[in-house]
C-alpha cells in the first residue's frame, strides 16, 4: 500500500516536472522577440498572436490588420504565428527599403516549396534566391503590354458571356451574388489565358475548372491544414505528408496541362496564351521578347521540364482567378451602396466609349480615369491580397537603428491595416474615390495592392485589364443596387483563406436605357 502510493506520487512530479518544463520552454520561445530588442506584443500560449483565426473567430488578413494597428507605432513589431516567430513591418519608409532598395536582403517568400517532394508547390509565388531569380526573369516577357494587347480578345469574349449572362438575371429580375458570379468570370478567362482551354462556368457553375478553383480555397478541415504549414510552419508540413494542391486538384491540374501540350504539339496549334509561351520557353529556352508567339520546336533538351509547366500553371490559376474576382465583385458592392459614385463612373464610360460600347480598347480604358479610381480605392478598402510575405536571405541592419533582422526571419506586411490606417486614409471605412485623383500625391501613400520591387505580381497588368474590362462592360449596360438596403457592414468569413464576406454580395441589375 506504502509502495503504491510512493510509485503515484512520483508519476505526479514527474507529470508536473514536465509540465512546468513546456510551460518554461514555451515561455522561453515566446520572448524571443524580446530577447533580440525588438518590441512584442501580448502572445498567447500556444497560438502566439493567431488565437483569433485559430479558434476561426477571425480572418487572418484581419487578425494581421488588428495587430499592425495596435504595434504601428513601432517601425516593426515581432508577431508569433503560433510557434513560427515573424517580424510584422509596419513603418512606410522600411515597407518600401524592403521592397524595393534593399530587395537583394530579402527576396525570399518564405512559404513551403519542395520541388522533389512535392513539384507542384515549387513555383514562381513561392521560390526563393537565384531559382527565382532564373525564373521569373524568363517569364516576365510573357506578361509584357504587347502580350496583353494579344489577349484582349480573350478577355473580351469572356465579358460578352458575362454580359449576357447579367442581361438575363436583370430581366428575370434576379438576386445576383456577384462574388460568386465573378469568381466564374475569372475562372473562365484563367482557363483560357493560363491553360488555353474555352470553358463557360459563367453559365454552368458546376463546371469542373470552376469546382477545382473552389477547392483550392475550400475551407475544410485538410485544406486548413494545408493552407496552415504552407503558410504558417513551412518547416514542419514534410512530417504532415500533404501536397500543396488537393489530390484532385493536382490530378486535374496534371491532366489539363499534359493534354493541351501534347495536342499543340502533335497538331502544330498556335494560341496568344500564356501555354504558349511557357511551351516557347520549354522548347527554347526564353519567351521571345518581339511578341511572337510561334514554337520555335529544338529538338535538344527541354530546358523547362513538364513539372515546372504544371506547377506555374497552378500558381496563375490560384493566384489570378480569385484576385481580380474580389476586385470586381467588391467594387460593384461599392457602387450600388453609394449611387452618385456608380452615375459619375457611367458617365466617364458613356463619354470614352460614345455610342459604340462593343469597342473597348486599351486606350479607352486607359481613358477611364474616374474608374481607375474606384479600382484604386478598392484595392485600398478591400486589398484581394491584404498582406505581403516575404522572407530575410541576407542579414540586415534596420537602417538608423542597431536592430538586426536575421537571416531566415519570415517578413509580414499588412497592407489591409494600411489601407485602413486614418494616419493615411482619413475615414477609411468611406469609399472615396477621389483619394486617387491626384497621381502625384498617390505616390507617397503607402500602396501596394500588387505589391512591390522585383518581386511584385508578375501579372499585375492582366489582373487589372480584367478587372477594368468586366467594370466597364457591365456599369456601361446596367444599373445596379444593393439587393437588401440595410445591409450591415461587411464580415468576413474567419474560416477563408480570402476576404470572403458572410452572406455574399448580393446585387439587383437593371438594363441601362
Ligand atoms: C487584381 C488582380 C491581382 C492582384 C491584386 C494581385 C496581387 C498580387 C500580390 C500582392 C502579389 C505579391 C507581390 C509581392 O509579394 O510583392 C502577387 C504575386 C503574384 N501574382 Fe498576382 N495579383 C493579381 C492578379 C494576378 C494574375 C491574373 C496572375 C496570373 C495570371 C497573378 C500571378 C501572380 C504570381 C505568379 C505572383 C508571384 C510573383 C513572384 O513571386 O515573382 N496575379 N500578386
Amino acid at each position: 500500500m506504502v509502495r503504491l502510493v510512493t510509485v503515484e506520487r512520483r508519476d505526479d512530479d514527474v507529470i508536473i516536472a514536465g509540465v512546468v518544463l513546456l510551460y518554461g520552454l514555451l515561455y522561453y520561445h515566446f520572448r524571443y522577440w524580446k530577447r533580440r530588442g525588438i518590441p512584442q506584443l501580448r502572445p498567447s500560449i500556444p497560438f502566439g498572436d493567431i488565437g483569433p483565426v485559430f479558434r476561426q473567430k477571425q480572418y487572418l488578413g484581419e487578425t494581421y490588420a488588428t495587430l499592425y494597428h495596435k504595434s504601428k507605432q513601432f517601425l516593426v513589431a515581432g508577431i508569433y504565428l503560433s510557434l513560427r516567430p515573424v517580424l510584422l513591418v509596419n513603418d512606410p519608409q522600411l515597407i518600401k527599403d524592403i521592397l524595393v532598395r534593399d530587395f537583394d536582403h530579402f527576396n525570399g517568400r518564405g512559404v513551403y516549396a519542395d520541388e522533389k517532394r512535392d513539384p507542384m508547390s515549387a513555383h514562381l509565388f513561392s521560390i526563393s534566391g537565384e531559382q527565382w531569380k532564373n525564373l521569373r526573369q524568363k517569364l516576365n516577357p510573357a506578361f509584357s503590354p504587347v502580350r496583353l494587347r494579344g489577349m484582349l480578345p480573350i478577355l473580351t469574349d469572356v465579358g460578352r458571356t458575362l454580359q449576357e449572362y447579367i442581361g438575363k438575371c436583370a430581366e428575370a429580375g434576379d438576386v445576383v451574388e456577384v462574388r460568386e458570379v465573378m469568381g466564374r468570370y475569372t475562372t473562365d478567362v484563367i482557363a483560357s489565358v493560363a491553360f488555353g482551354l474555352e470553358v463557360d462556368s459563367i453559365n454552368d457553375g458546376s463546371n469542373t475548372f470552376r469546382q477545382m478553383g473552389l477547392k483550392v480555397f475550400g475551407n475544410d478541415l485538410k485544406n486548413s491544414l494545408r493552407m496552415a504549414f504552407t503558410f504558417f510552419v513551412p518547416e514542419f508540413k514534410d512530417l504532415l505528408g500533404i501536397n500543396c494542391a488537393a489530390p484532385e486538384v493536382e490530378q486535374f491540374v496534371r491532366n489539363v496541362v499534359r493534354e493541351t501540350i501534347e495536342y499543340r504539339e502533335s497538331n502544330n496549334v498556335s494560341r496568344k496564351d500564356l501555354m504558349q509561351l511557357l511551351l516557347q520557353l520549354r522548347n527554347s529556352g526564353s519567351v521571345s521578347s518581339d511578341g511572337k508567339w510561334d514554337l520555335t520546336v529544338s529538338h535538344g533538351a527541354k530546358s523547362f521540364s513538364l513539372e515546372q509547366i504544371m506547377a506555374n500553371t497552378f500558381a496563375f490559376f490560384f493566384a489570378g482567378y480569385e484576385t481580380s474576382s474580389s476586385v470586381i465583385s467588391f467594387t460593384l458592392y461599392e457602387l450600388a451602396k453609394n449611387p452618385a459614385i456608380q452615375r459619375k463612373v457611367q458617365q466617364e464610360i458613356d463619354s470614352v466609349l460614345n455610342s459604340n460600347p462593343a469597342e473597348i480598347t486599351i486606350e479607352a480604358l486607359a481613358k477611364m480615369r474616374y474608374l481607375e479610381c474606384c479600382i484604386n480605392e478598392l484595392y485600398r478598402k478591400f486589398p484581394p491580397v491584404p498582406f505581403l510575405n516575404r522572407a530575410c536571405t541576407k542579414e540586415y541592419v534596420i537602417p538608423g537603428t542597431n536592430t538586426v533582422i536575421a537571416r531566415g526571419t519570415p517578413i509580414i506586411i499588412s497592407l489591409l491595416g494600411l489601407g485602413r490606417d486614418p494616419q493615411y486614409y482619413p475615414e477609411p471605412e468611406r469609399f472615396i474615390p477621389e483619394r486617387f485623383e491626384n497621381e502625384t500625391e498617390m505616390q507617397t501613400l503607402p500602396f501596394y495592392p500588387f505589391g512591390g520591387g522585383p518581386r511584385t505580381c508578375i501579372a499585375g497588368k492582366l489582373g487589372h485589364l480584367q478587372t477594368k474590362l468586366a467594370l466597364a462592360m457591365l456599369l456601361s449596360m446596367f444599373d445596379m443596387k444593393l439587393a437588401n438596403e440595410d445591409e450591415g457592414e461587411i464580415r468576413f468569413d474567419p474560416k477563408a483563406f480570402t476576404l470572403l464576406p458572410i452572406g455574399g454580395l448580393n446585387l439587383v441589375f437593371t438594363k441601362r436605357t
